[in-house]
């Protein structure tokens, strides 16, 4: 691993959370993030060719991971970390030693709220984070937990303490995550609109997460953030994070963790190409309508009272149910064991202890 410190600034490290950065372009997005991002350590994850050397800005504490530094780190166990292809970005949950993680594209940059004042998305993340959830009963005033705002009348106070959170997923303005036919269709559709919410993804109900602007606590859920087989030699790509994120949820809910979407906002100006997208993700466009219902009809075990005991259930499971859709699901069942096992390599059980149900 060509890891790297670099921090010009020596500014104490914000200790409970790694950026972890996918790329395989360039990462002079960092220039504008530097007032939010100086203090954190960044894990950046270099996809494509390896001997080509990306710059990081100067000033940033960094580990930077390639394709030559995955393949020496897992060994075989490197097939399951997607090559070409976003969901590369899991190596480095993988590595990462913090309570939580922090993960951004690079082409997303830093958003305005209304009144025109710069979004500080770690901030709001950490927050999302470290207040509870409410997955089993809905609040229409959406995050109790916030200043000046509570529980609406009518909210059972059995329920009021909520649950321990496990993913918050921000969103974007500008360029929205669309596939890419709804980007061919509306070309020029842009995000202007800035919903100033919070709101927990109820249990039982799946949905779309976006890898962008994405946080999560690892000791709860990292095992289950694995952004599956994708890019290069596989039939599928750009459902990486679509994949984590239902298989993320189901975990959740099984668990009793919750997850939540809305605030913050990025600043997304997207790099790619939707017709290149289209070929990427094509079969992703049919083959979601067997994968939802599948994650939607699936119950896990008792006996699952762990994110890595239930990813491996989770794996038997596609295997057993997704291989008629396509032999892929195959090769990604037995991938997903790999993941589970280079994790555990990489992040023993600390004093034998792992995080379990509540
Ligand atoms: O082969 C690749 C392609 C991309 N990356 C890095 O991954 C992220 C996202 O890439 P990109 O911004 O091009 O993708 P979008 O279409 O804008 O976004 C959607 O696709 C998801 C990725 O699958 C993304 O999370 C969605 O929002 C960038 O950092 C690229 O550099 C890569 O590493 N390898
Ligand atoms: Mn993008």
């Amino acid at each position: 691993m060509n890891q790297l410190f670099s921090s010009i600034e020596a500014a104490p490290l914000k200790e409970d959370v790694d950026i972890v950065i996918p790329t395989i372009r360039s990462l002079d997005f960092l220039e504008q993030w530097r007032p939010f991002l100086k203090h954190y350590h960044l894990i950046i994850v270099q996809d494509g060719d390896p001997s080509i050397n990306i710059r990081v800005p100067e000033g940033y504490d960094y580990e930077l991971y390639n394709r030559n530094d995955i393949n020496r780190i897992l060994g075989p166990r490197a097939n399951c970390i997607s090559y070409k292809d976003g969901g590369c970005r899991c190596f480095g949950f993988m590595v990462s030693k913090k309570k939580y993680i922090y993960t951004i594209d690079d082409d997303c940059f830093v958003a305005k709220d209304p009144s025109g004042k710069e979004i500080n998305v770690i901030a709001q993340h950490i927050k999302n984070l470290e207040t509870p959830s409410t997955p089993h009963y809905f609040n229409t005033l959406y995050d109790p937990f916030r200043d000046g705002t509570d529980f609406v009348r009518g909210y059972p106070f059995s329920l009021r303490e909520g649950v321990t959170t496990a993913i918050s997923h921000g969103l974007w303005l500008n360029i929205p995550d669309y596939d890419a036919p709804t980007q061919l269709v509306k070309p020029r559709e842009r995000n202007i609109r800035y919903v100033d919410a919070v709101m927990t993804i109820p249990k039982g109900v799946l949905y779309p997460m976006c890898g962008m602007n994405l946080a999560f606590n690892r000791e709860l859920i990292g095992p289950a953030m694995y952004f599956g087989l994708m890019g290069e030699g596989q039939p599928i790509s750009r459902y990486d994070d679509m994949w984590a994120g239902w298989a993320a949820k189901v975990v959740c809910d099984h668990l009793g963790f919750g997850v939540k979407t809305g605030l913050p906002y990025v600043w997304h100006s997207k790099a790619s190409n939707p017709f290149v997208n289209l070929k990427k993700e094509h079969k992703g466009l049919h083959w979601q309508e067997e994968m939802v219902p599948f994650f939607q009809n699936l119950r896990l075990s008792k006996e699952s009272d762990t994110a890595a005991k239930c990813y491996m259930e989770l794996s038997k499971m596609t295997k057993e149910k997704l291989t008629e859709v396509d032999p892929y699901f195959e090769n990604l069942a037995d991938a997903m064991v790999a993941w589970i096992e280079a994790w555990e390599e990489l992040n023993p059980p600390v004093d034998g202890k792992d995080v379990k149900a509540k």
